[in-house]
This record gives C-alpha cells, sequence and structure tokens, in this order.
C-alpha cells in the first residue's frame, strides 16, 4: 500500500479519501532535517503553507511521485525540482477562492472603520467614539490588481457596495473587466486615483516589491492598501514609512514577506494597519474543499490516473480532462505497445489524431503516448510529468498531426514509431463502454482489446499456419485466451494479435519464426 506524509494540519475529509489507498502518517510541525530524514518512506506528500518543500526535501524523497497543496500558491514548493524528478504538484486552484475574497473584503472594512483597534478599546474598558471615526466605501474607487478568481469576487462584492472599480491585470481582456464592472487601466493611473487598493497577485519576479517607496509615493494620502495574496509584493519598510509619514492612510495585510512575521515596525502602527496571520483561507468551508479537491487528485495519481489540477503538467479544466481520460490511457497504452514493437530505441513518433479528436487538445494525448512509450525504459520513474522532458533527452522527435477525415471510428490514435530497427504503426479507439481497442496493427486491420500480455506475428495468409501456431504454443504450455488475424488481401501478408495467459516463455519466439509462413513476432506486456 502507498504511504501518505501530511505535514500541516489538513481537513478530516481529505484524510478519509486518502485513506482509500494509502496509509496516512500525520506529522505536523517537522522541522526541514525531521522532514528530510522521513520523506524517504513516502510515495505523496500533502501540505498547506506551513511546509517549505525545498530541493534538499525533494531529493530526499526518493519514492515521492506527488506533492499536493492544499491550497492556491504554490510557492512553498520548489516545483522545477519536483520537475526534474518526475513528481506531480498539484494544488487547489478554487477551493479557497471565496475565503481569500471574503478576508481581503473584510480587512477593507475593518481598515475603514478601525474595528479591530475600536474594539480592542472597549474590551480594556474604553468608550472612545472620536478616534474611530472611519471613512465609507460606497462611492470610492477601489483598484483590483489581478483580476483572477479571487480578485474578480472581491469586484463582484465591491460594486455591490457601490464602488467604482479600476483594475490591473495585464493577461485579461477588456471584456472580461467590463463584465465584472472593472475599468481596466494601466497601473500609474489605478496607484493615482485608487482610494483603496487591493492586490490578488501571484508573486513572481515582475510582482516582487510591486509597492514601494517609488509607486507608494504615486498613491493618494488617504489611500488604503489590502494585500491578502502573497507577502514580498509590498516592500514592507517602505509601507511602514509611507503609513508613519502619512503618504497613504493604511494597510491590511494578511501575508508577509517572512512567515510567521517577526520583529517588525508593521506591529507599531495602531490602527491605520491590521495585520492577521495568513488567514485567507483559515474557513472551514474553505478547508474542506481544498483537503477534499488536493486528496482526490493524490489518490488519483498513486492509481496511476492523471491529475486535474497538476502545475507542472499541461494545465486542463476538470471537465476536459473527465472526457479525456480516457483516451490518455489509450493514447499510454498505444504509445506503451508500439516501442515494444518497434524493440530497439525509438528516434521518431508520429501522434495522429484521427475523427473527433482531431480538434482536440493534443498535448495530453502526446505526453499520454511518450510516458507509454518510454515506460518499458523507465518503468514508474515515467509520468505525465516528465514524459515530455525524459523523450527530449533520449533525441526521440515527437510528430504530431491530425486527421479529421478518418471516419473508421468516432475518434482514434494512431501511432507510428520509427527506430533503430524500423517502423511500427498502431490504431486504437475507444468501443462500447470506453472500452479501449487496437484497430489496426502495422496497417493491418483488427479489432481487439489488449490485454496484458500479446503475441503479434506477421506471417503470410496461408491455410494451416494457425494450427502450427497454436500447437506450437500448446507445446510451451501457452494458453491463448483469444485471437484475430488481420489481413488486406487473401492469401497475402497478415497480422495475428493473440491474448495468451501468461508472459511467453524464453526462447519460444525464435521457435515461432522458424514455423513456415511466419515472418516476424513479437511478444508484448502492457
Ligand atoms: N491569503 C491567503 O490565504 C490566500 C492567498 N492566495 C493568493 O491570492 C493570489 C490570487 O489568487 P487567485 O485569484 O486564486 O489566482 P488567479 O491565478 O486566479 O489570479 C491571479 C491573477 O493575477 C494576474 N497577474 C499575474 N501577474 C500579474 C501582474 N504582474 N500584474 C497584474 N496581474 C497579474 C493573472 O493574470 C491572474 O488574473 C495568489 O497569490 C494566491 O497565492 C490565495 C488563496 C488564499
Ligand atoms: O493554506 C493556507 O492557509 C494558505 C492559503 C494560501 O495562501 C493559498 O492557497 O495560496
Amino acid at each position: 500500500m502507498s504511504k501518505v506524509l501530511v505535514s500541516d494540519p489538513i481537513d478530516q475529509a481529505g484524510i478519509d479519501i486518502l485513506s482509500q489507498v494509502a496509509t496516512v502518517d500525520v506529522k505536523t510541525g517537522l522541522k526541514p532535517a525531521e522532514l528530510i530524514e522521513i520523506i524517504g518512506e513516502y510515495d505523496a506528500l500533502m501540505i498547506r503553507s506551513g511546509t517549505r518543500v525545498t530541493q534538499e526535501i525533494i531529493e530526499a524523497g526518493t519514492q515521492l511521485k506527488i506533492i499536493g497543496r492544499a491550497g492556491v500558491g504554490v510557492d512553498n514548493v520548489d516545483v522545477p525540482a519536483a520537475t526534474r524528478k518526475g513528481i506531480v504538484v498539484v494544488n487547489s486552484p478554487e477551493g479557497n477562492t471565496i475565503a481569500a475574497a471574503e478576508h481581503a473584503l473584510a480587512m477593507m472594512l475593518s481598515l475603514s472603520r478601525h474595528i479591530p483597534d475600536a474594539n480592542a478599546s472597549v474590551k480594556k474598558g474604553e468608550w472612545d467614539r472620536k478616534t474611530f471615526v472611519g471613512a465609507e466605501v460606497y462611492k470610492k474607487t477601489l483598484g483590483v490588481v489581478g483580476l483572477g478568481k479571487i480578485g474578480s469576487h472581491v469586484a463582484n462584492v465591491a460594486k455591490a457596495m457601490g464602488m467604482k472599480l479600476l483594475a490591473y491585470d495585464p493577461f485579461i481582456s477588456t471584456e472580461r473587466a467590463e463584465q465584472l464592472g472593472c475599468q481596466l487601466v494601466d497601473l500609474d493611473l489605478l496607484f493615482q486615483q485608487a482610494d483603496y487598493i487591493t492586490l490578488h497577485i501571484p508573486k513572481t519576479p515582475e510582482t516582487t516589491n510591486l509597492i514601494n517607496a517609488k509607486t507608494l509615493g504615486k498613491m493618494k494620502p488617504t489611500a488604503r492598501i489590502i494585500n491578502c495574496a502573497r507577502g514580498g509584493i509590498i516592500d514592507e519598510a517602505a509601507l511602514a514609512a509611507a503609513i508613519r509619514e502619512g503618504k497613504i492612510a493604511g494597510a491590511a495585510l494578511d501575508v508577509f514577506d517572512s512567515e510567521p512575521l517577526g520583529e517588525s515596525e508593521l506591529r507599531s502602527l495602531g490602527k491605520d494597519i491590521i495585520l492577521t496571520p495568513h488567514l485567507g483561507a483559515s474557513t472551514t468551508e474553505a478547508q474542506v474543499n481544498v483537503a477534499i479537491d488536493v486528496a482526490e487528485q493524490i489518490r488519483d495519481v498513486l492509481l496511476g490516473l492523471p491529475a486535474r489540477s497538476a502545475v507542472n503538467i499541461p494545465g486542463l479544466g476538470p471537465d476536459v480532462l473527465e472526457e479525456l481520460k480516457p483516451y490518455m490511457q489509450l493514447s499510454e497504452t498505444l504509445g506503451n505497445l508500439v516501442g515494444q514493437l518497434a524493440g530497439g530505441r525509438v528516434e521518431t513518433l508520429t501522434v495522429r489524431l484521427q475523427g473527433e479528436l482531431a480538434t482536440n487538445k493534443s498535448q495530453p494525448l502526446v505526453v499520454a503516448a511518450l510516458k507509454g512509450l518510454l515506460y518499458q525504459a523507465l518503468r514508474e520513474r515515467v509520468n505525465y510529468v516528465n514524459a515530455t522532458i525524459e523523450a527530449k533527452e533520449r533525441g526521440i522527435r515527437v510528430i504530431e498531426t491530425r486527421d479529421a477525415s478518418a471516419r473508421d471510428y468516432a475518434g482514434s490514435i494512431h501511432l507510428e514509431a520509427t527506430g533503430s530497427l524500423g517502423t511500427h504503426s498502431v490504431t486504437g479507439a475507444l468501443l462500447g463502454d470506453k472500452e479501449i481497442h487496437l484497430t489496426d496493427v502495422d496497417g493491418f486491420p483488427i479489432n481487439v482489446p489488449p490485454s496484458k500480455y500479446m503475441l503479434f506475428t506477421l506471417h503470410r495468409d496461408m491455410p494451416g499456419i494457425i494450427g502450427k501456431l497454436g500447437s506450437l504454443l500448446g507445446s510451451f504450455n501457452v494458453n491463448i485466451a483469444s485471437m484475430q488475424v488481420g489481413r488486406k488481401i487473401v492469401r497475402g501478408d497478415a497480422v495475428m494479435a493473440l491474448s495468451i495467459d501468461d508472459p511467453l516463455p524464453d526462447g519460444i519466439l525464435d521457435e515461432i519464426t522458424k514455423v513456415p509462413g511466419i515472418r516476424d513476432a513479437y511478444t508484448v506486456t502492457l
């Protein structure tokens, strides 16, 4: 049974899902050295923002197949190091969207009305109504930096509160911004005009210290900044100075350059600053959502299935993935089969998507074909993450083609592998209840479901040949489960596909090719 380590607190709903397929150890608060010491035992690691998964930890995770981040940001995971080792990194892109958006909105209102300090004052026994006079958000301008999932929800609610909305996000369209009631503007204009600025962007080289002494200098003295995105987007020293000097009115921060927040001037700015300990996702609902979302993906990957929100493989929406999953399995099976037929080193793999599949996203199907192709060489070390890199490193040239006119089956995949021992091709489709069928081998039409052990022969279509092969296999105690011949013309060349119950004993292939009329024989394990 697989083993999963959960190294940050996650909801029991996630543990229950993981327990369906794995032994789950929950060990929170581990020091890096302690994690390095034990990570080698585990197939999967599930974290929140508390665990920093460094290259060292990834190197020590010799069995690791997947790292699951129960949340959005994966900046606490060395994703390139994981990718190099073929480890899938998954997150929960939407599970805590509402929680984070509501936290940002709560921060904005709390900051405007000094709620935290007023509350603390009353709890101390005071009744001070003068100090805590606030400002309304109604008819004020909110500048949303990053109009993704969280930024969009914030914009929607802020619009309902009567705020005027400006947005800056270089990666979204004017139409999308307009749908959300936002005017898309450049950053300078947003800084100059906004009464409130809320950040909903990832931390990247471009966004690091986006809010600095210079940009703070462009803002209104009444401006307030909310950061529930990532620490490091704001230069904290510059922000503290700007508030202290009255260059802006205040800030509400949930995230910090270094967490937990240590000694910091930010703590001494009174009612003009609100600080929360990275609570954006800390709602019961969000924690259930992210735990289930990520645990399901870990379960799927441990069962050999693709993950729906992997950050280091081609991104696919859950709907698309659901539709594509059976075809990915088809493509992988065909890749494995054609790799074994080709035998030696494959130099070129041609992937042709046919019929209805011709209009589909090809990248996941190509990756799946490569995963299958490389399986014999790399076994469990090849996966959806590293298949492309591994193929590239082996110098395998990949050609993608499409043929929408191929109409034998609704959608089919044709793979052709050319290598040191020649060229072989296979085609497959999903029939009936999405069952994989091989529909062509080396240009000969067949219709067989693949089985674990198979034998393929290339022979002359002539009387007696099937009987001779059957007797030969019988003499080696090999039981044939099914057999089919594919031929183009009577008494011409033909292919025989046999499903057998056990692997072929050593030496039998040579005997098979000695049968008059049989030119070649290939044994395959799928
Ligand atoms: N405080 C907390 O507990 C939580 C924080 N977060 C953080 O919130 C942030 C936003 O998350 P989502 O909305 O889910 O992400 P998202 O990916 O849906 O949206 C991010 C948006 O930022 C935009 N963007 C990227 N680079 C930009 C740039 N240089 N300038 C302006 N816009 C840029 C993107 O186009 C995208 O629209 C992330 O940093 C995430 O880690 C998310 C959940 C909880
Ligand atoms: O796990 C958490 O509480 C932090 C959430 C977060 O920051 C994120 O999802 O990006």
